[in-house]
């Protein structure tokens, strides 16, 4: 199992070990059972009946964090987000949220902390085509008991929020796709949850919508700071929204991780592959690509901190007579002259 990176930071928001979920019949054997773990899917298929969707994952996410939980198709990832609310029970592991123990609620906690403190948006909005905006955008107050005057107030806060100001009294089935997930966006936000997640909430917009609703996620997060998890297949998605990314594969994790950590140290050869179009001058970081000083280097050129992303980069690197001395803290950790960019520009292979 790969143990998550202590880190001195906030306590984190949502904290998972050794997590398994199987489906089938011998279902709590499984991860107990050295045989049938060193088993393929198909054969464990064929031989007791089950498919390990998730096998033994433990990360952390942090407060604030955008955290991407990515994988191919069947990899396992709408059922470990699942597993995070019990929405899919869990077969052994443990998912603490906050620092309560989530497997050991009851079902009236349960139902508390799905309604409070979580929020799910979905790939098919799953709106009321009966209601409207509004009062889609403000059922899950409504289910909490809170006054119809005070319901009103928050949704169309969060539908200005949203940007959907005007279409208040409109159905979803006269609203765009995009639109509609914005609608399924709002309402999500207006229980004021602690985490939002997010399971592939893009993949049936074309890719201009899409594009948008990334970057209103993007700007949501800049301007409330909510943890979010979010799912999807689509590794440009997962770099332009993630903080750090989880890869999944047949139910394990590969590699978790930034972005920049994921192209430039890809954990094995089914990373490799994933990143291997990635320009890598737009992900890595001049940390990346520093060499160490040599005596006979020219001291005074520009400075630049670690984590500047080359193509930033580049121009003053190429624009200076000097290398550039890459600087954390006031101290020298490394120099960046015009080979070591025009290696990474011309398409070399940085780390792998
Ligand atoms: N209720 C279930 N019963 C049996 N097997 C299931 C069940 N739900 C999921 N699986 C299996 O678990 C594996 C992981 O499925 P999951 O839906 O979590 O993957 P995913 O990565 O989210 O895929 P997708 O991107 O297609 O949604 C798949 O092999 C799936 O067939």
């Amino acid at each position: 199992m790969e143990k998550p990176k202590p880190s001195g930071g906030p306590p984190p928001v949502i904290s998972v070990r050794g997590l398994w979920k199987v489906f089938g019949p011998k279902a709590d054997q499984v991860p107990d059972s050295p045989e049938l773990c060193g088993l393929s899917r198909r054969e464990l298929m064929d031989k007791a009946g089950c498919t390990a969707a998730v096998r033994d994952v433990s990360f952390d996410v942090s407060p604030g964090e955008v955290f991407v939980v990515m994988g191919l198709s069947g990899s396992g990832k709408s059922t470990l987000v699942r597993c995070l609310t019990r929405l899919i029970e869990p077969t052994t592991g443990e998912i603490v949220f906050e620092g309560e123990d989530i497997r050991g609620a009851d079902e009236k906690r349960l139902r508390e902390l799905r309604r409070n403190k979580f929020s799910m948006v979905f790939q098919h909005f799953g709106l009321l085509p009966h209601r409207k905006v509004l009062d889609n955008v403000s059922y899950g107050l409504e289910i909490r008991g809170v006054g119809r005057a005070e319901r009103a107030r928050r949704a169309m806060e969060v539908i200005e929020l949203v940007g959907l100001a005007g279409y208040e009294n409109s159905y979803p089935d006269q609203l765009s796709g995009g639109m509609q997930q914005r609608v399924g966006l709002a309402r999500a936000l207006a229980g004021e949850p602690d985490v939002l997640l997010f399971d592939e909430p893009f993949s049936a917009l074309d890719p201009l919508i899409r594009r948008d609703m990334q970057n209103e996620v993007i700007r949501l997060h800049h301007d409330l700071g909510k943890t979010m998890v979010f799912i999807t297949h689509d590794l440009s998605e997962a770099l332009k929204l993630g903080d750090r990314i989880l890869i999944m594969r047949d139910g394990k994790m590969v590699q978790c991780g930034t972005g920049d950590e994921l192209v430039g140290a890809p954990a094995d050869d089914y990373v490799r592959e994933f990143v291997r179009d990635v320009p890598r001058a737009d992900v890595l970081t001049l940390r990346w690509i520093m060499r160490p000083v040599q005596p006979d280097d020219a001291l005074d050129g520009p400075e630049l901190g670690p984590d500047v992303v080359i193509r930033e980069a580049t121009r003053a690197v190429l624009a200076a007579d000097k290398p550039v001395k890459v600087v954390q803290d006031g101290q020298l950790l490394g120099i960046v002259g015009d080979d070591e960019i025009l290696a990474v520009v011309a398409g070399a292979e940085v780390g792998a």
